[in-house]
């Protein structure tokens, strides 16, 4: 079942005035169908998710904002698996969630990288882990799979520190190579919670650029959790507004502008108009506004 848009009338006018189209249809891999969460039970019960059904179509890039603890990441750990939902049901690649090995690639705010570990190393762990890679790992991890880690810290400008620990490298380094390590398994969903969240101004946009590149060669559905706005309308080409907790899909709108986008794109008044309206409504759903559809 696909999200109704329950988009009050003033909020339809500013969306439209932003530029933001309606999403299409096309090949769902992520669906979900009335799912609500609450963590605990009885008295202590958080409701954290109110019910909410909607679907992201496979190779899209879906940028996922909303107030603190409206339940954005809780979203993340459902597609993940890493969560049962409390009700409802949560599909992926038209499988519910724990019935197919879908291989998905993740990364923090914080980078996670094994300290013990090379870069190259890091970046090679899924190989080692993810199925149907780690079959082979004994005999290609000094081969292909080395190569395919290597071409992949060349993209984001890492392989002269292939061969250096985590902690010799800056924050927005150890961020490539865990974007790195997210995508050397070829996932078909990546799942990305506030990656550069730690890093500052620059170097945020430096990565943006390395993302949108990445995203464009290999197409793999991305749910980005962000809190920065503009980081939203740079790289999402769909953005998804949430309500205060309990959380629930309040504006559900596509982006587009052309790509690739480069920091002129965010100059451009439709960038701004577009991230002033996010601004306003993720202000209307702090203060409860807008909450029920
Ligand atoms: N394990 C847990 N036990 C109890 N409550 C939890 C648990 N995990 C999350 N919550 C609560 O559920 C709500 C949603 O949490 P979630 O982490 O999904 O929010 P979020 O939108 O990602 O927040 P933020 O933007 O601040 O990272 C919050 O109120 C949080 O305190």
């Amino acid at each position: 079942m696909f999200l109704q848009n329950a988009i009050p009338a003033e909020t339809a006018e500013l969306t439209t005035a932003a530029g933001l189209q309606r999403p299409g249809a096309a090949w769902p891999i992520i669906e979900f169908e009335r799912v609500a969460v609450s963590y605990g039970r009885d008295a202590a019960a958080t409701q954290a998710l109110a019910e909410s059904s909607f679907r992201i179509d496979v190779g899209d890039f879906i940028a996922l904002v909303g107030p603190s603890g409206c339940g954005k990441s809780t979203i993340l750990k459902l597609v993940a698996g890493l969560l049962k939902a409390s009700s409802g049901h949560v599909f992926v690649a038209r499988r519910e969630v724990g019935a197919e090995d879908v291989r998905i690639g993740m990364a923090f705010q914080n980078p996670t990288l094994l300290p013990w570990l090379s870069i190259r190393k890091n970046v090679m762990l899924p190989l080692k882990i993810a199925h149907p890679f780690r079959k082979d790992w004994r005999h290609k991890r000094k081969g292909e799979y080395r190569d395919r880690a290597d071409a992949l810290l060349a993209k984001v400008g890492l392989l002269d520190f292939a061969d250096k620990f985590p902690w010799q490298l800056s924050g927005g380094m150890q961020q490539r190579a865990s974007l790195c390590r997210a995508l050397i398994h070829d996932p078909t969903l990546l799942l990305l919670d506030e990656p550069f969240g730690a890093l500052d101004q620059f170097t945020r946009e430096e990565l943006w650029a390395t993302l949108q590149t990445l995203w464009m060669e290999r197409r793999p559905t991305v749910l980005l959790v962000t809190h920065d706005l503009r980081e939203s309308a740079f790289l999402a080409n769909r953005i998804m507004v949430m309500s205060a907790r309990p959380g629930r899909i309040l504006v559900d709108e596509r982006v587009d502008f052309p790509r690739p986008r480069t920091l002129e794109t965010t100059v451009q008044p439709e960038f701004n108009t577009l991230t002033h309206t996010l601004r306003g409504l993720i202000v209307a759903a702090r203060s409860g506004g807008g909450a029920q559809p």
